[in-house]
This record gives C-alpha cells, structure tokens and sequence, in this order.
C-alpha cells in the first residue's frame, strides 16, 4: 500500500488523479490523505470522485471515501478491463480530465474499450477538449498510447451536456524522445454554441491578427452550434503545442480570440518541443515508458506530478530547468 500526502506540492485534484491513474496501471493500491487540504473548497471536488469512481470501474478497484468532500481515499485496484464504457460528470466537470486519468489504465487493459463521457468539454482550468485530442494524444501516441476521440457535441459551463467517445486499443508503452518542437502550421477551431454567429468569427479574426503580427499562418475553423449549453472558446495549436481561451458575459471576442493567441505565440517562442501543460501531462508516460522532453519551464504541476509518479515507478525523472527545460527519464 502506497501513502500519498495529497497536500504536497501542487496539493490539487492532479495528484489524486495521477495517484489512482498509476495505481490501477502498476496495481499497486494507494491511500490519499489529505486531498486539496490548501484549497477553498477542500477534499474531492464531484468531478474528482467521478474519475475515481469510473476508474474503479475500469479497474475493478475496491474503494473508501469516494465522495465529493472526502479528504481521505483509499484505491485497491484489480484487473483493468476494456469494454464498452459510459459516465457522466454532472456540474460540467472536465471532461478532458476525466480522460487524462483513464487513460495511462486503458493503455494497459486487457482489450480496446469504447467509451462514451458526457459533461463539460471547454470549461475553466483544465484542458479544452481540442487541446486533449490536437495536442495532448498526438504526444501520448508518441508513447504507444492508442486512442480516438471524437466530439459529438461540446458542453460549456454551467450546463455541460457534452458528449465525446473514446476510443482505445491497448498495446506497450515505447519510449520516445521529443526534444524539438514540430514545425507546422497553426491550426484552430473557434466555437460557440447560442450565441449569435459574428462570435467565432470576432475570435477568430483577432487570433489571426496576433498570430500574423508574430510571423504565423493560421487556419481556423469556426463552428457555431446550437447546443443545450451556451458558450464560446477557440483552441489553437502547432504540433505539440497550444493555446486556448474561452468567452464569458462583458469578455468581448476579440480578446477571447488575443487570448488564446497570445498564449500559443508565448509556447511558440520557446524551442522546447511541448507547451507547459503537456509538460505535466506526459509525466506519466515518461515515468511507465522512459525518454524525454523538453517544455518552456517546470510547472509546479508539473515537479509535483514527478513526484507523485516516484511513489509507485523506480524509474527516476529527471528535471534540468531552463528554456527549453528538459524532462528525462532512464530505461
Ligand atoms: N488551458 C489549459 N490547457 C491545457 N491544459 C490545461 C489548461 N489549464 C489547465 N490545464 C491542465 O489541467 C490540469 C489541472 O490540474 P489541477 O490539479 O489544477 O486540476 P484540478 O483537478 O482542477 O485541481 P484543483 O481544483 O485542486 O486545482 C493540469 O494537467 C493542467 O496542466
């Protein structure tokens, strides 16, 4: 049984999904305490329990305390199967998320798995979907993750409602080495969903504008929908990177469309091959498959995700700051 102290580091809802996401790949089972003790809202936030509780499901684990609140959780997995598979993240949790911990498990099952996820798909503070499937799983695939997602339908906050499947097929984790950026186009989708059309065209416009004044081209696609939940964003990326921002009431949408420019101009200028979130994300596939990479700087996220990843794999990360900073971790 491995003790995690959910308050060290980064102290978020990161080290719990990482913590059950290795637990159920290495079957080692884990005890979190003191879950988001430094938060305003302390213990499991819902879309916390809701990827344990479908990790559990995946996993077959035997679990304690996995409720919204929780500060302790204790996480006994057994054998992760594939199948077909459905969960629902009420208050529009993050999708995104929810896949970023299933995932490092479905990689490993026993068989490919379909799985249908429905809540929120661009929402604050984590990754827009379009970040995870544009930038995130091309990274992981580098890792001999196998996997497809397809949005069917994006949910915003506060209703969510979105709906996206996944599909995976396991196989082994390769290392991989990804020290230099991937040159290509800058790509985008900008979104809305009930608002009146000249939204993602606003964002879209100002995000060419940014990316221009900077030396970039950029295709963007523009998709403007009329879904359960109401909202706008844009997603931007270029290889291994991206950039993204979403609308709210008084924000208009040309800063939205700046925003997201903005932060991709800001990755790009860097000559590390991912941007600062992906940095965190791969920590995972680095610690179970070895290689390396380099990231525009060592978030706390992302020191606080090795450190998660030592409790349950020997093999030793090592971070050697800078831009560009480099991740590596041995055979
Ligand atoms: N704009 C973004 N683009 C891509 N990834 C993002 C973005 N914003 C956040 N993330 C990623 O989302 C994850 C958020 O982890 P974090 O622990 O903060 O989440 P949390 O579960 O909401 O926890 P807490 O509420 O305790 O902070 C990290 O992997 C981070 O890199």
């Amino acid at each position: 049984m491995i003790d995690i102290n959910g308050s060290s580091g980064e102290g978020g809802g990161q080290i719990v999904r990482t913590a059950v996401a290795l637990s159920a790949v290495t079957g080692e089972p884990v005890r979190i305490t003191r879950i988001r003790e430094m938060r305003p809202n302390p213990g499991l936030s819902p879309q916390h329990s809701t990827a344990i509780s479908a990790l559990a499901k995946i996993s077959d684990a035997r679990t304690e305390g996995v409720r919204p609140g929780s500060r302790e959780v204790l996480f006994s997995p057994g054998r992760v199967r594939g199948g077909v598979y459905d969960f629902e993240i009420g208050t529009a949790g993050s999708v995104s998320l929810l896949i970023h911990c299933l995932l490092p498990a479905l990689a490993r099952a026993d068989g490919p798995a379909t799985l249908t996820v429905r809540g929120g798909t661009d929402v604050r503070w984590s990754p827009t979907i379009d970040h995870l499937s544009r930038v995130a799983l091309p990274a992981f695939a580098s890792f001999g993750v196998r996997a497809r997602l397809t949005v069917e339908r994006r949910g915003y906050f506060p209703r969510g409602g979105g709906l996206v499947t996944l599909e995976t097929v396991p196989g082994e984790l390769v290392r991989a080495d990804l020290s230099a950026p991937v040159a290509g186009a800058v790509e985008g989708v900008s979104h809305s969903s009930n608002l009146p059309e000249h939204v993602v065209r606003r964002q879209a416009e100002a995000a060419i504008g940014v990316l221009r004044r900077a030396g970039f081209d950029a295709e963007i696609a523009a998709e403007a929908r009329a879904l359960p939940s109401t909202g706008s964003g844009i997603t931007l990326w270029s290889g291994w990177k991206g950039g993204s921002a979403l609308g709210e009431r008084g924000l208009p949408a040309e800063r939205v469309g700046s925003l997201a420019a903005e932060e991709l101009v800001a990755q790009l200028a860097s000559k590390a091959a991912v941007d600062r979130h992906l940095a965190d994300q791969l920590v995972p596939y680095l610690a179970l498959a070895g290689g390396s990479y380099t990231a525009p700087e060592v978030t706390s996220h992302a020191s606080t995700n090795i450190w998660t990843a030592s409790r349950f794999l020997d093999r030793v990360i090592s971070v050697e700051e800078g831009d560009p900073a480099t991740f590596r971790a041995g055979l």
